[in-house]
């Protein structure tokens, strides 16, 4: 057998150097792995690792995007600031608001959603205390992907079409709550909506843990309606004429004629509506009929979210031109402070046109 060359024997060497380098440095790997084994629970650290960085794409995406944060807990001094700062003249409407959203959002395992029933007459802050409530709940607030506005003659105008309407509306509100279980659904004229209609909504509204495997308990719902009105101005009116405050009005002295008043009135929708018979309504929320300085106090908040100067002829010029009843006293806005933007429209067009 012939001897092996010198350059043989040094290629061999450096093939021993390098085999030696690998193996030493897979030995320390091994070392290292065994060792970050034996501190942490291995099944845990690729846990940990995955959910940082879904975590982290989450948040980045969230930032763009608008997000379902149904953890995120409800802000009540904002909320309540919003309330005192913005509604005028509805003492009850703002406390029960208030208690009810936080009482809720504060409770991790809610036994069915929160639904409240706002209740007075037009133009008194019913569809303006909503978008309130909508904006601290989710940022955008009725712009929100999370919140759902439904008129009942702009949605469900066709008698003859409510089979349509219940299966898409159940859709609607299925796909939404399994999208983001806090979603927020507004019902506007809820007088007006059809029994039929009011069916469709029912199964969401009870005390089931899941419908089809969905969970419907962190859902808001909000139905509006007029109904119940004239009972709400009648109490107002018989503490005016007593000479008592009218925020000496408790909830206790409106809550029940109102839920048996609206139970028991054809007109009102929920007319021996099982919402009601079955206890589905958590409040009834009843808003006052609006008075001359109220009035006023929506026509400064208009000129000021105008950015205008408050001028106080104007302010007393728009109130004046407003009508009130009942006829002789002469209390009630009976359009609220609906008209206010319109009729400020008309006094502060240029070149004095008002
Ligand atoms: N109590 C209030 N405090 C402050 N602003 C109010 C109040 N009520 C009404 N407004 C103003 O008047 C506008 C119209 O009121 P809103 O649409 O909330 O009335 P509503 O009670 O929903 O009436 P309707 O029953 O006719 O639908 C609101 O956008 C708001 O600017």
């Amino acid at each position: 057998m012939p001897a092996p060359s010198v350059a043989a024997v040094a290629g061999w060497e450096r093939g021993m150097r390098r085999a030696r380098r690998l193996v030493a440095a897979a030995v320390l790997r091994l070392l290292l792995a065994a060792h970050v084994a034996a501190a942490f629970d291995p099944v845990s650290v690729g846990l940990v690792i995955g959910a940082a960085s879904a975590l982290t794409g989450y948040l980045s995406y969230c930032r763009f995007a608008e997000c379902c944060r149904e953890e995120q807990p409800l802000n009540a001094s904002a909320l309540k600031l919003d309330l005192e700062e913005k509604l005028f003249g509805q003492h009850l409407a703002t406390e029960v608001i208030l208690k009810a959203l936080t009482g809720f959002k504060n409770n991790k395992n809610p036994k069915k959603p929160l639904t409240l029933s706002l209740h007075g007459w037009a133009g008194t802050g019913k569809n303006f205390v909503s978008q309130i409530v909508a904006e601290n709940l989710h940022s955008k607030g009725l712009k929100s992907k999370f919140v759902h506005l439904f008129v009942s003659t702009l949605h469900f105008p066709h008698e003859q079409q409510i089979k349509l309407y219940q299966d898409q509306l159940q859709k609607w509100i299925r796909g939404n709550v399994s999208a983001c279980a806090s979603s927020l659904f507004i019902f506007d004229e809820m007088d007006k909506l059809h029994p039929g209609v009011i069916d469709a909504i029912k199964p969401f509204l009870d005390y089931y843990e899941q419908v089809d495997g969905v969970s419907y308990r962190k859902a808001i719902f909000i139905f509006l309606s007029n109904a119940g009105g004239d009972l709400i101005t009648k109490t107002a009116l018989d503490f005016w004429r007593a000479g008592r405050k009218r925020e000496d009005i408790e909830l206790k002295d409106l809550e029940h004629v109102l839920s048996v008043g609206v139970f028991n009135n054809k007109h009102s929708g929920l007319w021996h509506s099982s919402l009601i018979e079955r206890n589905l309504i958590d409040y009834f929320i009843p808003f006052l009929p609006l008075e001359y300085r109220h009035v006023k106090m929506c026509v400064r908040a208009e000129m000021r979210a105008r950015g205008s100067a408050i001028d106080e002829d104007i302010v007393t010029m728009v109130a004046e031109e407003m009508t009130f009843f009942p006829k002789d006293e002469k209390i009630y806005s009976d359009k609220g402070c609906k008209t206010v933007q319109s009729r400020l429209d008309f006094h502060e067009a240029p070149n004095g046109a008002g």
